[in-house]
């Protein structure tokens, strides 16, 4: 589902953010992306989210290959993408149902599904109730379930999160991290870049580990430390 085959990455003025990085990430698996500050992790969302090319290397997401993806082609390629972020970027002048429907909304899709869409992804993050409401009015991790509403309405077949408990407590990111885990058991792909090395290392899922730009764990599924 995402291969890396030697990718590196330097940015312009720049030192090389990713080092010959070879990581193959199967379908329907669920991996944490870890490493310090500067490490690279981010630098691998975006090469993945087409935000940055690499420099060198070849990089497969969901059957396409990045290296040859021309740019009116990313908006339908970025469609298979749910992506969370760690502020989790929402409208704050919007209601919540208004922000998850915005990527079905900027998709096209009719005003009916649209509603349906909405009130299921709400549902599946235990939101339903707040609809009406506006971030503003929300917890921390009720804004956060808000931006992971958003990132799977589309019901993509990849998920990317970056850092996406940064903010919260040790229980809510709990919580956050078990609904990532109810997405991929219905076969949804999950990538989380995470430094919270304590509560990766209860949950039972594949690590990797980048330092400096290299990855210091097998590229495969299976074999990882
Ligand atoms: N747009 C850019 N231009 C130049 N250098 C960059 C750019 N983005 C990132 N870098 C550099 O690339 C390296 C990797 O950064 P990246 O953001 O991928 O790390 P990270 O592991 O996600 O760190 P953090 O946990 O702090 O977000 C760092 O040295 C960073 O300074």
């Amino acid at each position: 589902m995402i291969h890396f085959d030697q990718v590196s990455k330097r940015y312009e003025g720049g030192h090389e953010a990713l080092s010959s990085v070879s990581l193959h990430i199967e379908k329907g698996e669920m991996v944490f992306l870890t490493g310090h500050s500067g490490a690279g992790k981010s630098t691998m969302l975006k090469l993945i989210t087409r935000i940055e090319k690499p420099s060198s290397g070849q990089l497969r997401v969901n059957g396409q290959l990045l290296n040859r993806l021309r740019a009116y082609q990313v908006p339908h390629f970025r469609r298979h993408l749910g992506i969370v972020h760690q502020d989790h970027q929402l409208l704050m002048d919007q209601t919540v149902f208004d922000n998850v429907a915005l990527p079905l909304i900027i998709a096209g899709e009719h005003p009916n599904d649209v509603t349906r869409r909405v009130r299921a992804a709400l549902d599946k993050v235990g939101l339903l109730k707040r609809e009406k409401y506006q971030p503003i009015q929300l917890s921390g991790g009720e804004q956060q379930r808000v931006g992971i509403a958003r990132a799977v309405v589309k019901k993509p077949a990849i998920l990317l999160a970056d850092e996406p408990t940064g903010n919260l407590d040790p229980a809510l990111s709990k919580d956050i991290m078990r609904l990532f885990a109810e997405f991929n058991r219905v076969g949804t792909t999950v990538l989380i870049a995470s430094h919270d090395l304590g509560l990766i290392a209860r949950l039972n899922y594949r690590v990797v580990s980048l330092q400096e730009g290299r990855l210091l764990t097998t590229p495969f599924s299976g074999a990882a430390s």
